[in-house]
């Protein structure tokens, strides 16, 4: 079975189409990114996956549930997202242990003191942390807390859009450890979406290269490192990549 299987996906906001005939299919266990120029349509295809973009036609079916267009509690105990932003995505009045307690809440699941413990040592935050507020903590230790608060209902498949674009570097490479230690010790699927191709190289196992809402290309991780994208456009976003990245230096 797939964790994830998305057939002819259109997705639209209004009356204007961003996403045109998806196919993908992301089996279990497996590191999955989506990448591309900035607005190609693939933060649309996680918010659909989510339930967060309503307006689509196609199949979206998660470990072989099919979605629904509306709340989908069965796909949401499966399936969660993380965002780019951790102060933006945490309420500013709520601790975080009400922070980790309300999908438990919303679920109708127990044991809440004994989840929230295990989970924020999963995510290596001390248990001191538990009734902080967000602006107490770093950016590094606020995008732990989201990932614990998405990780709460043990949900089989994360979807990450951009999860370290907004943290410094250094942290950056925490939160990308952390994220590799969860998916190996929990055997999660991730689809992920990201600017940063080693970002790519170093968490995933396949890419899909996306443009004008479009699958340009799926590649395995292997063709990346080396260079060995086939289209066009791909080559052109690598190369472009590279620059970016030498420039930086
Ligand atoms: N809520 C919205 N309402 C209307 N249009 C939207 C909305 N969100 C995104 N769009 C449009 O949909 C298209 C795809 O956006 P999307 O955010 O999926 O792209 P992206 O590839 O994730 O871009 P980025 O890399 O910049 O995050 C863009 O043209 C964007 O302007």
């Amino acid at each position: 079975m797939n964790a994830i299987d998305l057939k002819n996906l259109d997705i639209s906001y209004g009356d204007t189409k961003v996403v045109h005939g998806v196919n993908l299919a992301i089996a279990e266990g497996e590191s999955f990114a989506l990448v591309g120029e900035s607005g190609s349509g693939k933060s649309t295809i996680l918010r659909a996956i989510a339930g967060l973009a309503p307006d689509w036609t196609g199949e979206i079916s998660v470990l072989g549930r099919a979605r629904s267009h509306g709340v989908d509690r069965a796909v949401a105990r499966q399936c969660q997202m993380v965002f780019q932003d951790p102060y933006g995505s945490l309420h500013p009045r709520k601790t975080i242990d009400s922070a980790l307690t309300e999908p438990l809440a919303i679920h109708g699941l127990g044991n809440r003191d004994e989840r929230v413990e295990a989970m924020l040592k999963a995510v290596g935050l001390d248990q001191r942390f538990r009734f902080r507020f967000p602006h107490q903590l770093s950016g590094g230790q606020r995008q732990r807390v989201a990932i614990a608060r998405a990780l709460m209902l043990e949900p089989k498949v994360l979807l990450l859009d951009e999860p370290t674009s907004a943290l410094d570097v250094s942290v950056q490479a925490e939160i990308l450890n952390l994220l590799k230690r969860l998916r190996r010790e929990q055997g999660l699927t991730y689809l992920l979406v990201t600017h940063n191709l080693p970002v790519v190289s170093f968490l995933c196992d396949r890419l899909a290269v996306m443009r004008h809402g479009r699958i340009v290309e799926v590649a395995d991780v292997e063709q990346l490192k080396h260079g060995q994208l086939v289209e066009a456009y791909s080559k052109e976003l690598l190369a472009a990549t590279e620059g970016a990245n030498r420039a930086a230096e």
